[in-house]
């Protein structure tokens, strides 16, 4: 390991000093403009990662999501496609820290520390697997990340190029579950289109579908303008039905439309149709099924119209209880009762959807902080099948061992037709789903053949309960970090005194509920309403805005 590098290697490809990096919801993320540093480092400490899991293949994304053009950012993956363990965050944030504002002796004293407290072996050689989404800046950011890979730490590099986040994530896993063999330089993009169009394919055919109109017209599809466009078009080919499938807003090669007024981010919190819709009338009919991607295709919401043209959303709410629904049909069929099915959600849920899940669906459920992080770490403790989704769609499904167990000798014992078929259902259901990590793809697909088994249309899935109106906004404050919460982010500690200014206001309202926190991607301060009518809801946003201004100014 020639940390000695450091430096030279350093001078070639970065030049941002005296910057201050934060770890956010989901890793770095900043303007492009100042990210080389962060970049370089980010380098050094997945090689550190993969070294301490003995070199098995850590992944890292560069992608900001959601977030304008101009932004970008870095994630790292685990060698299972989980996202990085949380006491590696502080890791890498002070690293990037270090360089970026002392000398480069602290920087390699750090990494030397480091490799002693956590008793890495410095002889392991690290595999890292890297992908980047379709901003004009990845590439030359792709290159800081590399930079110090060979040179340092003569690791084995398995580049990707252009690919979604979930789809790094899947391959990550499936490079390290396979090392023994297929060589990883053979592991490419079209592993993860088979393994999904199979798993797909053999759902449906368990119960002879071949029409999907009983569901919808067309399905259409809604980009972002990102690297979910390519992706998927080229995933369609190994559907059955492909010709139902349209495409808007997938100008992946005009980085700067990306986010514009699509994706699932615009269509979540502004309520109504991205751009591209309107374009062609013939997109516009309540029989379709529409959905949105975001800018890295981890994220997906879907909608609908009715004949008098109105918007109506499904979110990442909407998603998790129609999953549950027909899973828990599913156990009961099977009668497989002690099999824990819940759901995990966040503040953002929407206030419905919880008491729906709790007192009709009767599936517990469990509240998070913001961040995939935490629900997964919660789908994953907490239950066999643990649904979790962020409002704004990010979610996935999680199948324990006992799920599998059970599943599986329910299967071999019983003699029942309905019992074996609802038993092949759940264990083909879970192949659909990718369950490293919340993927548009995968998710599309476990809900497209939901509503088919379902034979239910998108007006039918939303009937399931009515979304109190509701309200996302945020405020551009001088210093965000002073917004500290508690309670899973529902409460405000600091400033001081402020949330009882809210409760006080929030009580006025009939089914007032409201909160506020510092976002972990953008910087900015966000404020979520929501109460049973939406003029009150309206007011109540802007006056809580109010007391935020007045409070920073
Ligand atoms: C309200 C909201 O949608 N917040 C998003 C957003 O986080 P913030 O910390 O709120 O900026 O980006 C995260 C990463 O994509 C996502 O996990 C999260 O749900
Ligand atoms: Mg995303």
């Amino acid at each position: 390991m020639q940390l000695e590098l450091l430096e030279s290697l350093f001078d070639k490809t970065c030049k941002t000093k005296n910057y201050t990096y934060t770890y956010g919801t989901a890793g770095f993320r900043d303007k492009a403009a100042v990210l080389d540093t962060v970049m370089f480092t980010t380098g050094i400490i997945a090689s550190l990662r993969s070294m301490s899991h003995q070199g098995k293949a850590v992944g890292v994304m560069i992608t900001a999501s959601h977030n304008p053009p101009m932004d970008n950012g870095v994630k790292i993956i685990e060698p299972d496609g989980s996202m990085l363990s949380q006491s590696w965050e502080s890791l890498a944030t002070n690293l990037a820290n270090i360089t970026a504002n002392e000398n480069f002796l602290k920087s390699i004293e750090f990494i030397k520390n480091l490799i002693i407290s956590l008793n890495i072996d410095s002889n392991i050689i690290p595999s890292i697997v890297v992908g980047m989404d379709s901003r004009e800046s990845s590439p030359r950011l792709m290159n800081c990340l590399l930079s110090t890979l060979s040179p340092i730490f003569n690791a084995k590099i398995i580049n990707h190029n252009m690919l979604t986040t979930p789809q790094l994530h899947f391959l990550t896993a499936y490079q390290n579950e396979n090392c023994n063999i297929i060589p990883a330089e053979k592991i490419t993009v079209n592993q993860y289109d088979t393994n999904f169009q199979t798993a797909f394919n053999d759902l449906l055919k368990l119960y002879e579908i071949k029409n999907f109109n009983n569901c919808f017209n067309n399905l259409i599809v809604d980009c972002a303008n990102g690297i979910g466009a390519p992706q998927f078009e080229n995933f369609i080919k190994g559907l059955p039905q492909s010709n139902l499938i349209k495409f808007i807003n997938n100008n992946y090669k005009h980085p700067d439309t990306l986010n514009n007024s699509c994706g699932a981010d615009f269509v979540k919190t502004q309520q109504k149709l991205p751009a591209g819709v309107n374009d062609d009338p013939s997109l516009l009919t309540d029989s379709n099924l529409y959905c949105s991607f975001d800018g890295d295709a981890d994220r997906i919401i879907f909608y609908y119209i009715d004949q008098t043209n109105k918007f109506h959303l499904l979110d990442g709410d909407k998603i998790a209880t129609l999953f549950a629904k027909f899973l828990k049909k599913l156990l009961l069929l099977a009668n497989l009762n002690d099999i824990k099915l819940g759901i995990v959600q966040t503040a953002y849920a929407n206030g419905s959807s919880t008491t729906y899940v709790s007192n009709t669906l009767n599936v517990p459920v469990s509240c998070t902080k913001t961040g995939v992080k935490h629900l997964h770490h919660e789908a994953q403790t907490a239950y066999d099948i643990g649904i979790y989704f962020e409002a704004n769609g990010h979610g996935t499904i999680l199948f324990s061992n006992n799920f599998y167990s059970k599943v599986q000798s329910c299967l071999e014992i019983t003699k029942d037709e309905s019992i074996t078929k609802a038993c092949k259902t759940l264990l083909a259901f879970s192949k659909v789903i990718n369950q490293t990590v919340g993927d548009a793809i995968a998710d599309l697909l476990g809900v497209v053949a939901t509503l088919l088994i379902s034979e239910m249309k998108p007006y039918q899935w939303d009937q399931q309960y009515t979304d109190l109106p509701n309200l996302l906004s945020k405020v551009i404050v001088p210093d965000r970090n002073v917004f500290k919460t508690t309670d899973q982010e529902r409460k405000l500690t600091s400033p001081p005194g402020l949330q009882n200014k809210m409760d006080t206001l929030i009580n006025k309202i009939e089914m007032g509920r409201a909160f506020v926190r510092a976002s972990g991607t953008e910087d900015a301060v966000r404020i979520y309403c929501e109460g049973k009518n939406a003029e009150d809801v309206k007011k109540l946003s802007k006056d809580i805005e109010a007391l935020i201004m007045a409070e920073v100014n």
